[in-house]
């Protein structure tokens, strides 16, 4: 049996404008990797070997552990683990960094352990660590991050987790403006209500968002790429977010919104060009602001983790 395994996790968009906790896609890249091995004894550790300052060193914390306490007590398992962070997306990012560690340990443990549970059941697991860091165990972040693609959560209970269909050409630009949010914390400043005619244009939306990537029609998914609900609040948080969105609209994009509850935005494009002419454009425009930031361009992840 294998002593040890390092796997790749990726980063993911959660919401997707207007599907707020349940739909989300998965990026080649960024990502997490991690190496996972066993301990001779029960219990966790967690080693930082990434340069970032603002690892989530605490045990019992870090959604890798919370997530994988979840998976090995379901199979009833007392093993130990060993858990050495290579690469890690910084926390608070809005690209689903705390979600690509809880999807990269259980992913990685059910491997070495022979693969007990199909990859689907592995997301219920993942979904503890996002509780543990969000407070809310939501699925948009680590069902994409485990399973590849766009995922739409149809159901919370039970789990009814439905992997969407997409254009082959589709690119995503992400831009990280180096200023954390915590995904805590821009829940708490969502409105607990919305109006009828609010809920009218969302589902809309989502409902077009969904038929226009199984269509690959591409007008579609840009008119369906609109958020009336939560955007207008969390985007305060974001210094030149307007600006920013009319610069990749300008450039080509399909449409842009925030990744996940921000800081980062996200922006999708029917060609790697324009993708990339997208991305210069709001790193441009961002920069204005005098916010320092990082931009990827990025195909969206079929697989999901994968061994290294
Ligand atoms: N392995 C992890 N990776 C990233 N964040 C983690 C991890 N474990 C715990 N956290 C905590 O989760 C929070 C970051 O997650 P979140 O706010 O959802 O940001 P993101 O949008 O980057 O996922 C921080 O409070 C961080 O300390
Ligand atoms: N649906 C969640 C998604 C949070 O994504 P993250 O990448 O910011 O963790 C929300 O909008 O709160």
């Amino acid at each position: 049996m294998k002593e040890s395994i390092r796997v790749f996790s990726p980063a993911t968009v959660a919401n997707v404008a207007c599907g707020f906790d349940v739909l989300g896609f998965a990026l080649e890249s960024p990502g997490d990797e991690i190496e996972v091995r066993r301990r001779d004894e029960p219990g966790f550790t967690v080693i930082n070997k990434t340069a970032d300052t603002v690892f989530p060193g605490d045990v019992n914390k870090n959604t890798a552990v919370v997530s994988l306490k979840a998976y090995l007590e379901h199979l009833g398992s007392e093993d130990g683990f060993e858990i050495t962070f290579h690469s890690k997306i910084k926390p608070g990012s809005g690209i689903g960094s705390s979600s690509a560690s809880a999807a990269a340990s259980v992913f990685a443990v059910n491997e070495l352990l022979g693969r007990p549970l199909a990859q689907t059941d592995l997301v219920q697991f993942a979904m503890q660590g996002e509780k543990a860091a969000a407070g809310v165990a939501h699925a948009d972040n680590v069902a994409p991050a485990l399973l590849g693609g766009f995922v739409l959560v149809r159901s919370y209970d039970p789990l009814d987790l439905i992997q969407i269909p997409y254009p082959e050409e589709l690119y995503c630009t992400i831009i990280h403006p180096q200023i954390e949010v915590k995904t805590e914390d821009a829940r708490k400043i969502l409105r607990k209500g919305i109006t009828l005619k609010d809920a009218v244009t969302q589902w809309g939306n989502i409902a077009g968002l969904i038929a226009g990537l199984m269509k690959g029609d591409y007008p579609l998914i840009g008119r369906s790429l609109k958020d009336v609900i939560i955007e207008p609040i969390r985007s305060m948080l974001i210094p030149g977010f307007d600006e920013v969105k009319e610069a990749a609209l300008a450039n080509g994009a399909l449409g842009a919104s925030i990744s996940g509850s921000g800081p980062s935005m996200f922006a999708l494009s029917s060609s790697l060009e324009t993708a990339q002419q997208v991305a210069q454009a709001m790193t441009k425009t961002f920069s204005q602001f005098e916010i320092e930031n990082h931009s990827y361009v990025s195909k969206i992840n079929k697989q999901g983790p994968k061994i290294l």
